[in-house]
C-alpha cells in the first residue's frame, strides 16, 4: 500500500503514543506523536498535517471532554480542512455527539481495536482529501468562468452551432458534440455549462480514452472500503462529484465495448452503485460528450453501442474544422494575437498581409489548438511591428488534412501534467513531487494549460 498523508496524534499517555507511533507509521506517510495539547498550535505551523487524534482528557481525573472540545475548536481554527478524529477512554456518545457537531470527522473509543482506527484514520484522510479536491476543483472553476467566454468567429457555420448552444444549453439535454482535435470540443462543453442553470456548480471532466479497465468503474461510480486490494477507503466517483452540475465525458468513442455497457446502464438508470456496495445512488448531472470519432459509423462496425448513441445524442453539435470555416481563421489569429502581445509585453503587435495570406491558406490540421500554437510561437520570435510569413512557424505546412498535428513542447509538457495528475490519483504534492516541480508551479501550470 502507497503511504500517503500527515498524522498528528496527540495524547498525554507515552505509552499510547509509542504503539501508535508504530502502527500507524505503516499506513500514513508521516506520523508526529505530541503529548501535550500546547504544542498542537506550533505542530500546525510547522507541518501540513492532514488528519489528527485527538484525546478528548488530558488533566488527570477530569473526563468531561471539554478539553478535547476546546483543542478540536483550536485546530479547526487554525485549519478548517484538517480532520480530526477524537479519542476518548470512554465510550461517552454524548460527547462523540459534542465532538462531532464541532466539526470532528469520527470517533474512537479506547481501548480500540487497530484494524477500526486505521479504517477511521484513513477514511477521516480520504474526506479531507475529497473536500479539498472538490475545492480545487470549484476554484478552477471559477477561475475559468471568469476568464474569456468562448470565441464564436463570425463564420455562418459557427452562427448556427450558437443558434443551437443558446437553445439547448439551459435544459438538460444531453449533448454530444462532434469535431476534428483541436475544434474546440472541451471549450464548446464549458460554454454551454456555464449558459446553464447548473453554472455555479461543477464541470467534471473525464478523458474516456485514459480509463482502463480495472479504473473505469472506480473512477466514475466510487468505491466502498475493501471492494478490492488498496480500496482501502470510501471513493466518491465522478458521477458524484458532478452532482447538480455538468459531467463532461471526453474522447466517449474511445471507451471499450464492455465498458460502454456499464456507463449505458449508469445513465438509464440515473444512478450508480459505488464498487463493493449494493447501495444505489441516485445522480443529478447533465451530461456532454464529446468525440472525434464516427460514432454511426463505428455502431455499424459493432465497436460502439447503438442504444448508447442513442442515449447521448439527444441533441448532436459538430464544430466544423477550421479549414471549413476560413473566414473564422483572422479573427481567431487576431484574438491570440492579442493575448499573446500582452503575455510577452509585446503589445501593438499586428499581422502583414504575406502573413495573413499564409494562415487563410493553410489548411490546419491541429485546428484552433494549433493556431493559437503558431501565433504563440510567432510573438515570441517577431521582432519587427508585425508578424511576417517567416514568423509563421507551422507544424508542418505540407501536412495532409487529415494528419494530427505534431506536438509542441507545451502540448507534451501538458500531456505529462495530465498523466502525471491521473497516476497519482489528483493527490497534488505527489504529482508535483514526481515531476520534479514545486506545488505553486504545478499550480500556475494547470491554470496555464486550463486542466
Ligand atoms: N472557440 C474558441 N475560442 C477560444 N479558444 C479556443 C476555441 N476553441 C478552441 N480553443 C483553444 O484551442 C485549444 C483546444 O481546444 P479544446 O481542447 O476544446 O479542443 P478539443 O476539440 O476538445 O480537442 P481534442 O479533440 O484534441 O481534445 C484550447 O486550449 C483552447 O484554448
Amino acid at each position: 500500500m502507497v503511504k500517503q498523508g500527515t498524522v498528528l496524534v496527540v495524547d498525554d499517555n507515552k505509552g499510547i503514543l509509542k504503539a501508535l507511533g508504530l502502527l500507524l507509521d505503516k499506513y500514513f506517510d508521516k506520523v508526529i506523536l505530541i503529548s501535550s495539547p500546547n504544542r498542537i498550535a506550533g505542530t500546525l505551523w510547522n507541518e501540513r498535517v492532514d488528519v489528527v487524534l485527538l484525546d478528548m482528557n488530558f488533566s488527570a481525573g477530569i473526563n468531561t471532554g471539554n478539553e478535547g472540545i476546546y483543542w478540536l475548536s483550536q485546530i479547526k481554527k487554525a485549519d478548517a480542512n484538517i480532520q480530526v478524529v477524537v479519542f476518548t477512554a470512554y465510550a461517552d456518545i454524548d460527547l462523540a455527539v459534542r465532538a462531532i457537531k464541532e466539526g470532528a470527522a469520527d470517533f474512537v473509543v479506547k481501548p480500540w481495536e487497530n484494524d477500526k482506527l486505521i479504517a477511521t484514520l484513513l477514511s477521516a484522510y480520504n474526506l479531507g482529501k475529497s473536500k479539498k479536491e472538490v475545492k480545487f476543483l470549484k476554484g478552477m472553476r471559477q477561475e475559468l468562468s471568469s476568464a474569456a467566454p468562448m470565441f464564436w468567429g463570425a463564420s455562418q457555420s459557427m452562427r448556427q452551432v450558437r443558434l443551437l448552444v443558446d437553445k439547448v444549453a439551459a435544459t438538460d439535454a444531453n449533448v454530444l458534440i462532434t469535431g476534428e482535435n483541436g475544434t474546440g470540443k472541451e471549450v464548446l462543453a464549458r460554454e454551454i455549462h456555464r449558459l446553464s442553470s447548473r453554472a455555479a456548480e461543477l464541470m467534471v471532466t473525464v478523458d474516456m480514452g485514459a480509463l482502463t479497465e480495472s479504473l473505469f468503474e472506480s473512477e466514475l461510480f466510487g468505491h466502498v472500503k475493501g471492494a478490492f486490494t488498496d480500496a482501502r477507503t470510501d471513493r466518491i466517483g465522478k458521477f458524484e462529484i458532478a452532482r447538480g452540475g455538468t459531467l463532461f465525458l471526453d474522447e466517449i468513442g474511445n471507451l471499450s465495448y464492455h465498458l460502454q455497457a456499464k456507463l449505458l446502464s449508469a445513465i438509464q438508470s440515473r444512478s450508480v452503485v459505488r464498487v463493493g456496495s449494493n447501495l444505489s445512488v441516485p445522480t443529478d448531472i447533465r451530461l456532454i460528450c464529446a468525440t472525434n470519432r464516427n460514432l454511426p459509423e463505428m455502431v455499424t462496425q459493432k465497436q460502439f453501442r447503438e442504444d448508447l448513441l442513442y442515449r447521448i445524442n439527444t441533441i448532436h453539435i459538430e464544430i466544423p474544422s477550421l479549414r471549413e470555416r476560413k473566414e473564422d481563421i483572422l479573427p481567431l489569429a487576431e484574438m491570440f494575437l492579442s493575448r499573446y502581445a500582452a503575455k510577452y509585453h509585446k503589445q501593438g503587435l499586428g499581422i502583414d498581409t504575406g502573413a495573413q495570406k499564409k494562415l487563410r491558406d493553410y489548411p490546419w490540421p491541429g485546428n484552433i489548438r494549433e493556431l493559437q500554437h503558431t501565433v504563440e510561437k510567432a510573438v515570441i520570435v517577431c521582432e519587427t511591428e508585425n508578424i511576417a510569413e517567416d514568423n509563421l512557424l507551422m507544424a508542418s505546412p505540407q501536412v495532409s488534412a487529415a494528419q494530427p498535428a505534431v506536438s509542441t513542447l507545451e502540448q507534451m509538457e501538458r500531456d505529462m501534467i495530465v498523466r502525471a495528475i491521473r497516476i497519482n490519483d489528483g493527490n497534488m504534492s505527489a504529482v508535483a513531487a514526481q515531476l520534479g516541480i514545486t506545488r505553486q508551479t504545478l499550480y500556475n501550470k494547470i491554470k496555464k494549460y486550463e486542466l
